[in-house]
């Protein structure tokens, strides 16, 4: 039997920006301890089957796949999600959208909707920070609402509902002091498509047209339809494209536009808000 400390070291992931994390998230779950323990331990001998298991997920992670996926797990805002390959990773830039939404009703109750909630985390922080809101979440993959419901029941939310919808179609009638999304907003053609973590995920999470705007446009046409008056609208996007979503929302009658930068100082969440009586005219989905 090996030790701990040797099977970190001859722990081999060349392509890996993180690879000695990676190996001991990875043995940590082999092992069924928290990392803190090969830390506190690495003289300990690990027993053949979690060797083997080690094994298997370093191999899964010499071929590229993320090492969320391989757990089956990733945090977010200060949940312990369980994440799958029909939706994204949620990533650490998304909390820029939920710190975002917060700031923007402190206290009073709300209904808000997520649009693309994937494993439900930005519905689900919300809905954490804020008992007295009531969050709807919504996805076009039927599996990604099952996931998200699973994390709602083992995170005990119940201020929080999930449901399988095309953006606004099965929401008919209904209407939100805020709306939230992280959508789709990688251009076709861009290469990063065929770099790292992306290549694991769902196409259908990460790519939205020739300019990669086209879910932007479909949420922001939509929006009037379900917006309280005096709601707001809030979109994550790429880096580049604050210009673009700002003038969306303009064109759209959103006021009080503006767009917020993450720590890296890029524009990756924009927001405007809607004044004035609901919308009755039909709307693009
Ligand atoms: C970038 S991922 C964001 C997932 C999650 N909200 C997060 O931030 O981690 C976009 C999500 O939008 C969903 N989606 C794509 N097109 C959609 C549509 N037409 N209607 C509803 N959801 C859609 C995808 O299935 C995916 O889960």
């Amino acid at each position: 039997m090996a030790s701990i400390q040797s099977l970190l070291q001859n722990a081999e992931l060349p392509g890996s920006p993180s690879a000695r994390l990676d190996a001991e998230w990875l043995l940590a779950a082999a092992l069924g301890k928290p990392a803190t323990y090969l830390r506190t331990w690495p003289e300990r001998e690990v027993p053949a089957e979690c060797a083997e298991r080690f094994a298997g997920m370093l191999a899964r992670r010499r071929q590229g796949e993320p090492v969320a996926y391989i757990l089956g797990r990733q945090g977010f805002w200060s949940l312990d999600l369980e994440v799958a390959p029909h939706t994204l990773i949620p990533r650490p830039d998304t909390e820029l959208l939920v710190e975002t939404a917060l700031a923007l009703l402190p206290d009073e109750a709300a209904r808000a909707l997520d649009l693309g909630t994937g494993t439900g985390a930005i519905a689900l922080a919300l809905a954490c920070e804020r008992p007295s809101w009531q969050v709807v979440g919504v996805d076009r993959i039927a599996e990604a609402v099952a996931l998200a419901e699973r994390n709602r029941l083992r995170l005990r939310l119940g201020n929080v509902a999930f449901s399988q919808s095309h953006w606004y179609q099965a929401l008919a009638g209904q209407r939100f002091s805020l709306i939230v999304s992280n959508p789709p907003y990688i251009a076709a053609s861009d290469p990063h498509l065929g770099e790292g973590d992306v290549r694991f995920e769902p196409p259908s999470a990460l790519v939205a047209g020739a300019d990669g705007l086209d879910d932007i446009r479909s949420i922001i046409g939509g929006a009037a339809q379900h917006l309280l008056p005096g709601g707001w609208l809030l979109l994550e996007h790429g880096y580049d494209q604050g210009d673009a979503v700002r003038a969306l929302l303009q064109g759209a009658g959103f006021v009080e536009v503006r767009s917020c930068r993450d720590l890296g100082g890029h524009e990756r969440v924009s927001l405007g808000r809607l004044i004035g009586q609901p919308s009755e005219a039909p709307h693009a989905q």
